[in-house]
């Protein structure tokens, strides 16, 4: 059987007395768009960074496209692209400059990381920032940037730690656009996210994570069961109403 773009099995991470990530699994089949829901601290951080190598689990595996990241960590790092939570950039580099200095350490050759790089800069529109140091750009430049990063060696797996957070609407538009023609032209996107429109919109199959574990996954019109992902992700996790009546201090 041809084996799935992404597959983590039972994954676990314990932080002090906390199971941050408590034995998930998932499959990410080939071609398609998932998305990782479920409320502040469920664990999609700590589960995404395990899963692609930058975080040691305490147990589990991850695979892409059948390949081991922990075991065989350069044969998986060529398939994926990330972008993670709060990514370190060398600071004191030009955009154009982390694209290239990353794309020459991936082993591209000079010619196609500077056409590469020129041609994700005026996508993202962020070829008109070439006299800025990383340390000057905005939270939002940063993302599209290590979006850029992400990109730079034409991985056949993208995994997203929230992409759009932070994004001006227009910048948004066009992350949608890359990511549609990335899985048009065959490859597979994993993306957390809190936008539950924007999972609607863009992905076909979603896991909602709670607790460190997966409390649903399959198709978005199966998760959302008739109803919208948001009641759906509400119900899953536990609607609550503190605040309503507390802080009466806010009120005149
Ligand atoms: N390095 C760490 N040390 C201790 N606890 C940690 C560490 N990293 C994460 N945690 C804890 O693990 C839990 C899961 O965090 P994680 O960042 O994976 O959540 P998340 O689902 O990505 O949340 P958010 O939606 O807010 O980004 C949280 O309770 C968090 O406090």
């Amino acid at each position: 059987m041809e084996s799935a773009a992404f597959e983590l099995d039972g994954l676990t991470k314990v932080f002090g007395a906390q199971r941050a990530v408590d034995s998930l699994s998932l499959v990410v089949p080939r071609g398609s768009f998932f998305g990782m829901l479920g409320p502040n601290g469920a664990g999609k951080t700590t589960s995404l960074s395990m899963a692609v190598g930058l975080l040691r689990p305490d147990a589990g595996t991850a695979r892409v496209f059948g390949v081991d990241v922990w075991a065989s960590p350069e044969e998986a790092k060529a398939l994926v692209g990330v972008l993670p939570d709060g990514l370190a950039m060398p600071e004191r580099l030009t955009g154009r400059e982390v694209l290239t200095y990353l794309g020459l350490l991936r082993g591209l050759d000079r010619d196609e990381v500077a056409a590469r790089a020129a041609e994700l800069l005026e996508v993202l529109e962020l070829d008109g920032e070439d006299d800025k140091q990383v340390i000057g750009y905005s939270t939002g430049m940063r993302k599209k940037l290590g979006l850029a990063v992400a990109l730079l060696h034409a991985p056949r797996l993208l995994v997203l730690d929230e992409p759009f957070e932070a994004v001006d609407p227009v910048s948004a538009a066009t992350i949608r656009t890359i990511l549609n023609r990335f899985i048009a032209g065959g490859g597979s996107v994993v993306m957390s996210s809190h936008v539950m429109a924007l999972v609607e919109q863009l992905c076909d199959r979603v896991a909602v994570v709670s607790g460190g574990k997966v409390v649903a996954a399959g198709t978005v019109s199966e998760v959302q069961a008739g109803g919208s992902l948001e009641d759906a992700f509400v119900s899953l996790v536990g609607a609550s109403t503190r605040g309503a009546e507390g802080l009466t201090w806010l009120s005149a």
